[in-house]
């Protein structure tokens, strides 16, 4: 069997050798990335067993169906290459990491409840991934850690239940630089793959294989920490822009001004990139990325802190947002039919990690007379409060106020005329209330409409 890492053979002939099957892959967590990147490693070197603690998951892989749902091109992919035998799924890591060459881990890294990093769901795979391991073999870390997880957390797992040291094995970080809903396309050609090794041979040996995976091909970078660093970087990019965004579209108010008009006037200029305001941040990345640097290294992070402090507001903001167009019209919202649309945490994504929806429903099932909520791409509502409503059926309601707080594009079809004059406050200015009947609040925007009330 053919080595990737620290090998003698030429570079084109270890290539060669993993895309021809001959090193051997296994993808330790098969969720809404891990099974999207099992799937693009399986159509490359057709030689790939996914592994997963949920027997469920594993069970519907084997079966060649796709448990991930929203990601365009997943089923078949995972159809055709279980079907060639290139793609298998086991819930047995032992087994699978002594088959294995090349370890793949894209299991969760979290925050705990007084979000210090959680790294414990990705140690505790390491350990059984360690004893699995031969001199030769190779670790990608595509899971988002803190910088210098690699170096001083992750490495001596390995090596502690490995018995190898340093320098038999590799380990590198290769960051997943995608979303969901573009996963495949993300992994194989939308930007290059960085990596970055705990030595140079480990990176070099995510070079040679990340190569055969990305059209865009491969930022080798100086070390692990780098590449770790890079992605948590990227995500306190976007945390801190959109800070900056929603800190702004406050001036709807006083001045009055559109700021999402401002935002995109100013961003005709290359480097200007303005973010959209909104209601909240949500999902179980840009919500984190900050901790791993603010709850990690003993520096202060004020500037990232304080866009937390202010993404985590804007689910406030929209709730008083609604009650001051109830106090301008003299109603009272105590009183008032009340219907969220979206609780996931981004538009035609079905995942609720971290939902500005959630603190929004749970403050308005205090304020509001009667709440409801619908969303067409979650199946369960029963952790938000609120009486749950289809999206069909909503015009057969009446309403006194809708609050979108996600902008799924189902909802562009709502027939806004149907309902009676009420109070619209939108949380995304990425949607249209395609009405004049209503009086329209859009975080960024101000008082768009003044309608019929
Ligand atoms: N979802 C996203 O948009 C992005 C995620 N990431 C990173 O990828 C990581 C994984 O993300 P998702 O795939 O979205 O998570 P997910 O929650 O959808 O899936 C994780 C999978 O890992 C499995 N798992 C848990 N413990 C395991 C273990 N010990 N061995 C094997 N499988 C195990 C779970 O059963 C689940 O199927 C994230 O924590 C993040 O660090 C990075 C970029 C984008
Ligand atoms: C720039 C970008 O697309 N970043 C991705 C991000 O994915 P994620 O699914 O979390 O989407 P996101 O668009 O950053 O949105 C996060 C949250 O922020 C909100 N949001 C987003 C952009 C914006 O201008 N204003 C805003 O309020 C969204 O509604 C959502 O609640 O985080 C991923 C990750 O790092 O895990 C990363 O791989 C992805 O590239």
């Amino acid at each position: 069997m053919s080595t990737i890492y620290n090998s003698e053979t030429p570079e084109h002939a270890r290539a060669d050798a993993f895309t021809g099957g001959d090193v051997p892959v296994a993808v330790y967590g098969l969720g809404k990335m891990g099974l999207p990147l099992a799937a693009v490693y399986a159509d490359v070197c057709s030689n790939v067993t996914g592994v997963d603690v949920d027997p469920d998951v594993v069970d519907a892989v084997q079966a060649g169906e796709c448990p991930v749902s929203g990601e365009p091109g997943l089923p078949a992919l995972v159809g055709e290459t279980v079907e060639e035998g290139a793609l298998r799924a086991t819930t047995d890591i032992d087994a699978a990491a002594a088959d294995a060459k090349i370890h793949v881990a894209i299991v969760p890294t979290l925050v705990d409840e007084r979000n210090n990093p959680d790294l414990s769901i990705l140690q505790r795979l390491l350990e059984k991934v360690g004893p699995g391991l031969d001199a030769g073999d190779v670790v990608f870390i595509e899971s988002t850690v803190p910088p210098g997880s690699c170096r001083d957390e992750l490495l001596p797992v390995l090596e502690a239940t490995s018995g190898l040291t340093r320098g038999e094995f590799g380990l590198a970080f290769c960051p997943e630089r995608t979303s969901s809903g573009r996963a495949i396309e993300d992994i194989m050609q939308s930007y290059p793959k960085v990596v970055g090794g705990i030595d140079p041979a480990s990176t070099e040996a995510a070079r040679i294989v990340y190569e055969q995976l990305n059209q865009q091909g491969v930022i080798p970078v100086d070390n692990a920490t780098t590449a770790e660093t890079v992605k948590i970087t990227e995500g306190v990019y976007r945390d801190v822009n959109i800070a900056l965004a929603n800190e702004l579209a406050a001036l709807a108010d006083p001045l009055p001004v559109d700021f999402n008009e401002v935002a995109d006037a100013a961003n005709t200029i290359p480097f200007i990139n303005v973010h959209q305001p909104g209601a909240g941040v949500g999902g179980h990345c840009i919500p984190y990325y900050p901790y791993f640097l603010i709850n990690w290294l003993d520096t202060e992070f004020p500037l990232l802190q304080t866009a937390r402090d202010v993404n985590d507001s804007m689910p406030d903001f929209t709730v008083d947002a609604l009650h001051s167009q109830f106090e301008a019209i003299g109603r009272d919202i105590g009183a008032a039919r009340v219907l969220v649309l979206g609780v996931a945490y981004r538009g035609n994504v079905a995942e609720t990690r971290a939902a500005p929806a959630k603190p929004i429903l749970k403050r308005l099932s205090r304020e509001a007379g009667e709440l409801f909520v619908t969303d067409p791409v979650i199946d369960d509502l029963s952790a938000f409060a609120g009486t749950e409503i289809e999206l069909s059926e909503i015009e057969t309601e009446q309403f006194d106020a809708i609050v979108l707080v996600t902008h799924h594009e189902e909802f562009n079809s709502i027939n806004w005329d149907g309902f009676d004059p009420l109070v619209v406050v939108n949380g995304r200015p990425s949607a249209t209330i395609d009405s004049t009947k209503h009086r329209v609040y859009t975080i960024g925007s101000g008082l768009q409409a003044r309608g019929e009330l």
